[in-house]
């Protein structure tokens, strides 16, 4: 490894620190999940070494119900840490400036989301955020700038990619450890099958992985809104749009070529859900074959237990298994079965196996199965899947420099 770590870090100074809190938000409240656990260790050595900290986080993207403030994450840091932390609503103004500069050792200060500040977004090249306002401000007020995101670090964002290079940079124990797992994951040879059910929100993260992925993974099975634009590639009327929503149209444009080349050259290795389920008139589960469905008329809002039959024999044949994203809406109980059925299949191998997401990893938990169940859990989701393919995060190589 060729970053610096806390270890090469004297005591007692003034860092800036980012993490990754980033979210479940159910009704405008945020959701306690392993995030907090363990960007808490680190958090925890820096003040038990009587460093002032001050910390960069980012909540949802703008527009999303999910892009909140983070003075709840400040509350539920301190219980993780079980110690005082402060919150200003700026991330970079006058009144969060005058709060850095009132830090004491082992205080913690939590600054607001980042994606409220212009500078933070879009993704730019890291000698161009390094110059925006927003690193040239907090830059003199630290010694010394700590990422610890690893699960955020494939985006090319000021926070994570424009401090290190105008601030000594330092990865922080979260970064450390997911660095090197993932990396030897990334590097490890199977003989037998290798899937990856691919699911979740954010289809063009995973679609864009796939394409890289097709030499290291026999299988691809498909969930999630990730599974729908494939159904709709391959003929099927779902994967569009109802409502006002935007999960689906604003991906498919994204990524409607790559899907259909990937289904025209690797037919063979990519599975589809054979049937959906939905919310009924009564507010019970539904299931439909895909087949059946003529016009997409009801969200669909979990692959049904006929398509979990038909994946579960194959992870069963597996001899690795990794997870990116969930096959359906597994917080609420009625379209678990898709994500937790798929989970249990392979707590029940002995595969080797790897969950990331820090939405999808909490289903281990919320339907009983233990973490020691899986190779590994990991907090990451995009940021572990594009270390499969052998890439180099952004966020890494900046700390790298
Ligand atoms: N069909 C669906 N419709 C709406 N949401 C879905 C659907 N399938 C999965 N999800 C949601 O996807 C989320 C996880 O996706 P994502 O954020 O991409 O993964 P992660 O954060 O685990 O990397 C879950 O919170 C789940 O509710
Ligand atoms: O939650 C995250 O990624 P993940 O859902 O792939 O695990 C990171 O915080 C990155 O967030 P983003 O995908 O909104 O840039």
């Amino acid at each position: 490894m060729t970053f610096q770590t806390l270890d090469d870090l004297d005591d007692g100074q003034r860092v800036l620190v980012r993490l990754d809190l980033n979210s479940p938000v159910e009704d405008g409240t945020v959701q306690d999940n392993r995030r907090f656990d363990r960007h808490a260790e680190t958090i925890s050595e820096l003040v038990d070494r009587g460093f002032e900290v001050a910390v960069l986080a980012h909540q949802g993207r703008p527009g999303r119900d999910d892009f909140v403030s983070l003075a709840q994450h400040a509350d539920i840091l301190a219980e993780h840490i079980d110690h005082d932390v402060d919150f200003v609503d700026e991330t970079y103004g006058p009144q969060a400036i005058h709060d850095i500069a009132a830090l004491d050792g082992g205080d913690v200060l939590v600054l607001e989301n980042t994606r409220m500040c212009d500078d933070e977004l879009p993704e730019e090249d890291p000698e161009i955020k390094s110059q925006t306002e927003f690193v040239q401000t907090l830059k003199d007020e630290f010694d010394a700038y700590i990422n610890d995101a690893y699960s955020a670090a494939h985006r090319s964002h000021a926070s994570l990619v424009g401090f290190p290079l105008v601030m000594d940079a330092y990865a922080g124990r979260v970064m450390e450890t997911e660095y090197e797992a993932n990396t030897a994951i990334a590097e490890k040879e199977f003989d037998g099958q290798v899937t990856m059910v691919v699911g979740g929100t954010k289809a063009t993260d995973v679609i864009d992985v796939m394409t890289h992925l097709d030499e290291k993974v026999d299988d691809f099975l498909l969930g999630g809104i990730a599974g729908e634009l494939f159904l709709r590639a391959a003929g099927y009327p779902v994967g569009y749009d109802i409502d006002d929503a935007n999960l689906y149209d604003e991906q498919w444009e994204q990524n409607s070529e790559k899907i259909e080349s990937m289904l025209e050259d690797h037919r063979d290795q990519i599975t589809l859900a054979v049937d959906l389920a939905y919310e009924d008139e009564n507010g019970d589960r539904a299931e439909q074959a895909v087949d059946d469905i003529e016009e997409k008329s009801v969200s669909y809002l979990d692959v049904g237990s006929e398509t979990v039959m038909e994946y579960s024999p194959i992870i069963r044949d597996s001899e690795a298994v990794f997870v990116k994203g969930a096959l359906g809406m597994f917080e609420d109980e009625r379209f678990s079965v898709g994500t937790a059925g798929v989970l249990e299949a392979i707590a029940d191998t002995d595969c080797f196996s790897v969950v990331g997401g820090g939405d999808t990893s909490r289903a281990i938990e919320m339907y009983g199965m233990e973490e020691d169940e899986f190779g590994h859990v990991s907090i990451a989701g995009g940021a572990y899947i594009r270390a499969l393919t052998g890439a180099e995060l952004v966020g890494v190589e900046a700390l790298q420099r």
